[in-house]
């Protein structure tokens, strides 16, 4: 389990991040889905022990990033934004020194940079030197030391980023398959990312954890549109045997009678809908019913026009340290 409690970083006097809280359980794929500069990098950068934070803690499994990082560092794979890979050096001769630097045992070198070379399907490169690659090659070397060791922590900082369309499937479908044997973080502006792969996504703003939402709930909707024939005290008549209606209101339109009706959260859309069709066509006609479903990028919207509440994270504050 990856434990984030009250992070805060600020760069000079402005506050990059800011009391950023969460909790991610082993095997997750979560998703850091923000503008440009919303403070994604300077997160993973902080989860990953390469930048302290100024407040707050980072726990993995129990074990603290901040005090003590070397046995965190060992649990950890991370694809930092900008890797520092060495163009003049073989692709095998980087994954050697990767896995040394991890102090990887010798006598499980071989197996292991087998092991990460075929998962990233990298064994087409190993004699060119990184800097003759392509992007979506050098990013495979990215993720390949970040593999390295078997991390039970993945931290991938915009994994796709720059990639064409056959090399993001073929990230993305890598991420689902290390995903299952670690917990993974990643970031990215791309939302059809988050879709694709995340069960969880945290959406940043301004140094801020704006929205924490799984995106099976989002598929979730707590309210139906129905279209009908039937005044509002008959509707209510007919389902006033249905369980999990909480709430009724019309809605004004010309012609038919239009109203939302409001679920309670313990029960399902589709349960409803069903159970309602039936009691309406009883006694009237159904003309349309359809759950309010509001998918990520309306909810990433939605999000990004909500007033700040901490202004000052945008403009620094007076007690920078
Ligand atoms: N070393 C630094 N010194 C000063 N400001 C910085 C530094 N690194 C980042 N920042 C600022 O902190 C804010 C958050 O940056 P960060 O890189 O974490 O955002 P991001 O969400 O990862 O952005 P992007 O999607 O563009 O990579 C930005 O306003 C950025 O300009």
């Amino acid at each position: 389990m990856l434990e984030v409690s009250k992070l805060m970083r600020k760069y000079g006097r402005f506050t990059a991040v800011k009391d950023a809280s969460f909790t991610i359980e082993q095997g997750e794929i979560v998703g850091l889905l923000g503008h440009n500069g919303a403070g994604k990098t300077t997160i993973l950068k902080m989860l990953s022990g390469y930048l302290e934070p100024h407040h707050g803690q980072v726990q993995l499994n129990g074990i603290s990033v901040n005090q003590q990082p070397k046995i965190a560092q060992q649990m950890i794979g991370y694809l930092p934004e900008n890797l520092p890979i060495y163009p003049e050096m073989q692709v095998i001769d980087y994954l050697d020194y990767a896995a040394t630097l991890k102090a990887i045992p010798s006598s499980q070198q071989l197996d292991e940079l087998r092991r990460v070379i075929k998962a990233t399907d990298l064994s087409d490169k190993l004699l060119a030197p990184i800097g003759t690659l392509s992007r979506g090659y050098k990013q495979r070397v990215g993720v390949a030391q970040a593999l390295l060791g078997q991390p039970r922590f993945l931290i991938l900082d915009e994994p796709t980023n720059g990639l064409d369309p056959t090399q993001t499937a073929q990230m993305r479908q890598l991420i689902l398959e290390v995903a299952k044997q670690a917990t993974v973080i990643l970031s990215t502006h791309i939302m059809q990312e988050v879709e694709a792969i995340c069960d969880r996504v945290l959406i940043i703003r301004a140094g801020e954890v704006a929205m924490d939402a799984k995106l099976a709930d989002l598929k979730q909707s707590h309210r139906l549109e129905l279209e009908t024939s039937l005044p509002l005290e008959a509707l209510r008549a007919a389902v006033n045997s249905i369980a999990g209606i909480a709430h009724i209101s019309q809605v004004e339109v010309p012609i038919h009678h239009r109203y939302h009706i409001e679920l309670n959260n313990d029960v399902s859309w589709q349960e409803i809908s069903s159970q309602l069709a039936h009691h309406v066509t009883q006694i009237g006609d159904l003309y349309a019913l359809q759950p309010t479903i509001t998918d990520l990028e309306t909810l990433f919207r939605q999000v990004n026009q909500q007033p700040l509440q901490h202004q000052q994270s945008l403009e620094g504050d007076e007690h920078a340290e």
